[in-house]
């Protein structure tokens, strides 16, 4: 039996006059990926980061494992982990040095190789965060997630600009750390990653839900209006040729 770990109530975040989030009601339940999907400016940010207590809501109801966001933020904190802007690391430290240094703000105890090794990054514990490469900047953000052993992940756009194979990579990544036991946010323009990836999508557009299913369910739905696709798909798309071509296996980005 599955248990509700994110609830949302009627949840809106006004920016003066402008309501970027109008009234969205949703839960989460323990263990799934669920995902937020919407156009540019449609409120995804500004509803995660409500949840993550790291924004101020105008008005609406959330609780995470029991835990009221109005009342207990700083418990919310200790048991959530959310991917940072690669923008605020400190450049010049190696990636070991601040692994230790996130874990001694969580006041954690951590292997920091064991860490690396689950975002396949052993190899550059000694290099510095500058020197990484975008889908290794990708990979290192989400192992320092995972340092205080969080319950929730959030993760938003966790793929923008990684290439085929590191996307695919990522997919594995996040699906293992759902198997261990955490439950996952994730926000994505990629809807071919969230049909393999998610359990649940809720659509939002301007600041609403507008659909909230299984996208297998939302895709069923579709087809049954009478929906076709308008030509015959081929048994295989360009990138299916460029993964065939270049392999799957994680790249030397060195
Ligand atoms: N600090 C702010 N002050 C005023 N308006 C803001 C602020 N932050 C976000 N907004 C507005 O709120 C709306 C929702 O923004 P949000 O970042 O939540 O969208 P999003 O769905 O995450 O979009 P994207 O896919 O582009 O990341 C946008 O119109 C945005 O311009």
């Amino acid at each position: 039996m599955s248990k509700t770990i994110i609830s949302v109530k009627n949840l809106v975040k006004k920016y003066g006059d402008f309501t970027a989030v109008n009234g969205i009601s949703f839960d989460v339940q323990e263990g799934e990926i669920f995902g937020l999907l919407g156009p540019n400016g449609a409120g995804k940010s500004t509803t995660l980061e409500i949840i993550e207590t790291l924004r101020e809501k105008t008005s609406g109801e959330i609780t995470v494992d029991g835990l009221n966001l109005d009342i207990n933020p700083n418990d919310i904190k200790k048991i959530i982990g959310v991917q940072l802007q690669t923008a605020g690391y400190y450049p010049g430290l190696k990636l070991v040095e601040l692994i230790s240094l996130f874990a001694g703000l969580y006041n954690r105890s951590v292997n920091a190789m064991e860490l690396l090794d689950t975002v396949n990054l052993r190899d550059k514990a000694k290099s510095k965060f500058k020197e990484l490469s975008g889908g290794q900047k990708q990979r290192f953000s989400i192992a320092t997630t995972l340092i205080n052993q969080p319950k929730i992940i959030f993760l938003d756009e966790p793929t923008t600009g990684l290439d085929p194979q590191a996307r695919r990579n990522l997919w594995d990544l996040i699906r293992g750390i759902r198997d261990r036991g955490a439950t996952v946010i994730i926000t994505t323009h990629y809807m071919d990653e969230a049909e393999i990836l998610c359990d649940r999508v809720a659509i939002i557009d301007t600041g609403k839900i507008i659909s909230l299913a299984s996208p297998d369910k939302l895709i069923d739905d579709l087809v049954a209006t009478g929906f076709e696709r308008p030509k015959e798909v081929k048994k295989a798309n360009l990138e299916d040729v460029f993964i065939h071509l270049t392999g799957k296996e994680w790249r030397d980005e060195s």
